[in-house]
């Protein structure tokens, strides 16, 4: 599994100033696959609690293949008959999740980093006409999150702004030592607006797919359609 995470690694090269690690799991091959497979599937997609269960089975994965990226240091566990040295991670991390679709990835991530501390943002789209939106964020419960690890969560990199607006309001609770981007599917757009606004020092971008383009309404394609719709059905 380690060689796996090091033969996805390429880095996205923006210009030389902005030069992010990115590792998309669509270059190897793994169950993860599946997964996206069925989320994307418009004959499978409809099933909501499939959808949900989906993105939280890649959230575990991905939160897995994340954990080898932090800090070990050994900790001597007294077992029934004994001392089991055993090599544990130290990272202090914050857990962010980009309301709607971001909550079944979020729990995801949850399962396997239980003893993370959580944040929550929401973002949406406010309209000014069938085209043109601004992203508006209007509430964030965080803990303080100077020096920890900062892992920022939404299934969906379209245009890049809300995980951007997003980190930003983040930033009023302190300054990470270490930034992780974790999305499903991100845009080609997405991935080099990261780069260019995020520190490239210390963001890595996580991602399951990356597609070629973003359509006019700025959704992408062939992306999945509405990842908050599907998960939790139309807002009106
Ligand atoms: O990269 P961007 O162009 O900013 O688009 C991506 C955003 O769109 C989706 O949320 P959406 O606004 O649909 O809200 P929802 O989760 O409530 O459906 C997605 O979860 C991201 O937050
Ligand atoms: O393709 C997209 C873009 C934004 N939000 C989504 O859910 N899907
Ligand atoms: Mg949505």
């Amino acid at each position: 599994m380690l060689q796996i995470a090091q033969e996805i690694v390429y880095f996205a090269h923006i210009n030389s100033n902005h030069i992010m690690k990115v590792i998309n799991f669509a270059e190897t091959n793994s169950i993860l696959n599946q997964y996206v497979a069925e989320i994307r599937d418009v004959q499978v997609q409809n099933d909501r609690l499939r959808f949900r269960r989906n993105i939280e089975r890649i959230g575990e994965i991905m939160a897995y293949e994340m954990s080898k990226e932090f800090a070990y240091s050994q900790k001597n566990i007294q077992t029934p008959l004994g001392i089991a040295p055993v090599q544990t991670p130290d990272n202090q991390l914050v857990l962010s999740t980009i309301l709607r679709a971001g909550l079944p990835f979020h729990q995801g991530f949850l399962s396997y980093f239980d003893g993370a501390e959580n944040a929550f943002v929401s973002a949406y789209r406010k309209y000014k006409d069938t085209l043109k939106f601004d992203i508006h964020i209007e509430y964030i419960a965080s803990p303080r999150i100077d020096g920890k690890t900062l892992i920022i969560t939404d299934p969906m990199l379209a245009t890049g702004s809300s995980m951007e607006l997003s980190y930003q309001a983040m930033l009023t609770k302190g300054h990470p030592a270490e930034i992780h981007v974790a999305s499903i599917i991100a845009s080609r757009q997405a991935v080099e607006h990261i780069a260019e606004t995020l520190p490239a020092d210390k963001t890595t971008i996580w991602c399951a797919a990356i597609d070629p383009e973003i359509n006019e309404h700025s959704y992408i394609v062939p992306g999945l359609g509405d990842a908050g719709d599907l998960a939790f059905g139309e807002k009106e």
